[in-house]
C-alpha cells in the first residue's frame, strides 16, 4: 500500500523547505524527505557555518590592519575549538527548529533516502509513496575527481567540522570554497596552498579585482598555484605528499590536509531518476524555464539540483523553489527573474559581483562606460586600515543604467545589494545618486563609485 500526497519534496534544504511551506499554505497534502538532518547545505554545511568561522578571521585581520594605528594585536589568536563551539551554537538547533516549523505548517516530515521507482512513485527505506507532483531539491555534492589518491581529500563539510586546524592545508581548485577557506585558515595561523588548473581563479568574478585579491592573499601567506594539475596524492608519515605538475615540471609538496574545492555537481546519481523517466546530467534535472522536467511533467526541480540559468547559490535556490511552487499551484509557466542577483566570495576583504562582467558587456556592443576606482585610500577603508579595495561599475551610456558592478573591499558584500536592486529595477545612475546615504557608511561611497 502506497501513501499518497499532493506533493512530495525531495531535500529539506533552503529550496525544498520554501516550496513545501508554500504549497502546504494552499491546503495541499505535502510531504518532505531528507536523508540527512533537516536544514540542507547552506545552514548546516555551507554559507552560515562558513561565515561564522570567517568572523574569527575577520577579527584577526582587522586587528592586524590597525597594528601601529592604536591596536596592539600581539596576543590575539583564534581558538579554533571555541570558534567551532560558536558555530555549533548556530547549526545544532537548525534541524529540529526547521522540522518543527514544517510540521507546524502541516507538512509531513520524512527521513531517509528517497529513490524513484516509477514516474510518480518513490520509496523511502522500503516504504512506497506516490504523489501528483514531486519537487526535486536534492542539492549538490563535490565533483568526483580522477587523479590517483583523490580518496584522501576531505570536502567542505569535513573542513567546516575540523576539531583542529592543521598548519599546512592544500586546496584543490581555485574557486569559492578554496578562496574562502584559505582566507580563514591563513588568519588562523595555517599556511594554505591553492592549486588551480586554470590561469584565472574565481572565473566568475572581475579579473582585475581577482588579481588584487590574489595579491592581498599572498600578503597573508596564501600560495596560489595557477595552471597546475594534481598528479597524485599519497599518504606520508607527516600527512600527505601531493605531486603537482606545472608547465611540464613536477614538484611534490607535503601537507597535513588536502581539501576538495574543485567544483560541485548535482546530487542526483542515487535518486532513481531513470525509473521516473527524468532527463538529467551533472548540471541537474533538465527543466523548462518554468522549472518542470522536460521529460516527466509530474517532476519539478529547483536549486542546485536543477539545470537552470541561475547560479548555484542560496538566494537562487529559494527563488526557484518559490517560482516552481507558484507554477504548480496556479498551473502557470512563470520563469524566475535572475536579474540583479548578487554574489560574493567571503574572502577578507570580500569580492562581490552583480550583473555582467566587463567582457560580457563589451561583447554586446553597448556604449559602455567603465567606472573604475581604487578605493583603498577612501575614508571608509582608511578608517579600518584596509590597503586593498576597488570598485568597477559598468554603465550603459545610452540608458544611464548600471549593467554590472564589481566590488572588492570591506563590507562591499552589503553594498553590492544596492547595485543589485538598481539593476533589477532598471534605476539610472542619476536616480542612484539622488538617494542620500547615512554618513559615514560604506554605502555613502556609492555615489563616488558611479
Ligand atoms: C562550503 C559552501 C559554502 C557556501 N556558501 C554560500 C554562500 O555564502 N552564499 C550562497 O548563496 N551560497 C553558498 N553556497 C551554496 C549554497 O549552499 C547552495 O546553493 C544551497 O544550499 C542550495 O540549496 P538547495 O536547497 O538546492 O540544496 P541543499 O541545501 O544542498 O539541500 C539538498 C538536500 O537534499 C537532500 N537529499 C539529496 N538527495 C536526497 C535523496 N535521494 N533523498 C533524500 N534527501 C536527499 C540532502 O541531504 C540535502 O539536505 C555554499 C556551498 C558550500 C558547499
Ligand atoms: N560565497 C558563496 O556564495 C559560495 C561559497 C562556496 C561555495 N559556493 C557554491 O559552491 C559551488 C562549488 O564551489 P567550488 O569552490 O567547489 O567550485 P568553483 O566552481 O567555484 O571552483 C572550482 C575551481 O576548481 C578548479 N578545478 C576543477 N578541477 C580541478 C582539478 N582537478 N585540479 C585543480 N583545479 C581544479 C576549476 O578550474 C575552478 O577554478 C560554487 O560554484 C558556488 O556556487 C558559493
Amino acid at each position: 500500500m502506497s501513501q499518497h500526497f499532493d506533493l512530495i519534496v525531495v531535500g529539506a534544504g533552503m529550496a525544498g523547505v520554501a516550496a513545501a511551506n508554500k504549497c502546504a499554505a494552499q491546503g495541499w497534502q505535502v510531504a518532505i524527505v531528507d536523508a540527512l538532518p533537516y536544514g540542507g547545505t547552506c545552514a548546516l554545511r555551507g554559507c552560515d557555518p562558513k561565515k561564522i568561522l570567517r568572523r574569527g578571521a575577520e577579527i584577526i585581520d582587522s586587528a592586524r590592519l590597525m597594528r601601529g594605528k592604536g591596536i596592539d594585536d600581539a596576543d590575539l589568536s583564534i581558538n579554533w575549538a571555541d570558534l567551532m563551539k560558536h558555530k555549533h551554537g548556530f547549526t545544532d538547533p537548525v534541524p529540529q527548529s526547521m522540522e518543527d516549523g514544517l510540521s507546524g505548517n502541516g507538512v509531513t516530515t520524512l527521513h531517509g533516502h528517497a529513490t524513484f521507482t516509477g514516474p510518480q512513485q518513490l520509496e523511502i527505506d522500503g516504504t512506497s509513496y506516490d504523489a501528483d507532483r514531486f519537487l526535486v531539491a536534492a542539492g549538490a555534492r563535490p565533483r568526483p575527481l580522477e587523479f590517483p589518491g583523490h580518496e584522501h581529500l576531505v570536502d567542505s563539510t569535513d573542513f567546516l567540522d575540523l576539531t583542529e586546524l592543521p598548519s599546512r592545508i592544500l586546496f584543490v581548485g581555485g574557486g569559492f570554497i578554496s578562496f574562502e577557506f584559505a582566507h580563514i585558515a591563513a588568519r588562523a595561523g595555517s599556511s594554505p596552498v591553492i592549486v588551480d588548473r586554470g590561469e584565472r581563479p574565481l572565473k566568475g568574478f572581475d579579473p582585475d579585482l581577482v588579481e588584487l585579491l590574489v595579491d592581498r592573499g599572498r600578503q597573508v601567506g596564501i600560495d596560489l598555484r595557477r595552471t597546475t594539475t594534481i598528479v597524485d596524492v599519497a599518504p606520508s608519515e607527516g600527512g600527505y605528499l601531493v605531486t603537482l605538475e606545472h608547465a611540464g615540471s613536477r614538484e611534490t609538496i607535503e601537507t597535513d590536509l588536502v581539501v576538495h574545492g574543485a567544483g560541485r555537481v548535482a546530487e542526483l546519481a542515487d535518486l532513481g531518476l531513470e525509473a521516473a523517466g527524468v532527463a538529467f546530467d551533472e548540471h541537474g534535472i533538465h527543466v523548462s524555464t518554468h522549472l518542470q522536467s522536460t521529460t516527466n511533467p509530474a517532476i519539478w526541480a529547483a536549486g542546485d539540483s536543477a539545470d537552470t540559468d541561475g547560479m548555484p547559490l542560496t538566494p537562487v535556490a529559494v527563488l526557484e523553489a518559490k517560482v516552481a511552487a507558484s507554477n504548480m499551484i496556479k498551473g502557470s509557466t512563470t520563469s524566475p527573474d535572475y536579474a540583479g542577483i548578487p554574489t560574493a566570495v567571503f574572502t577578507i576583504p570580500e569580492l562581490a559581483r552583480v550583473g555582467m562582467l566587463e567582457s560580457e558587456a563589451r561583447a554586446t556592443g553597448m556604449d559602455l562606460a567603465v567606472r573604475y576606482s581604487d578605493t583603498s585610500g577612501w575614508y571608509a577603508n582608511y578608517r579600518v586600515g584596509e590597503t586593498t579595495a576597488a570598485a568597477k561599475v559598468l554603465i550603459d551610456r545610452s540608458t544611464d543604467q548600471v549593467v554590472g558592478a564589481h566590488l572588492l573591499g570591506p563590507e562591499y558584500g552589503e553594498l553590492v545589494n544596492t547595485l543589485g536592486l538598481a539593476i533589477k529595477l532598471g534605476l539610472t545612475t542619476r536616480q542612484l545618486k539622488s538617494a542620500t546615504a547615512a554618513y559615514p557608511t560604506v554605502g555613502s561611497d556609492l555615489g563616488s563609485m558611479l
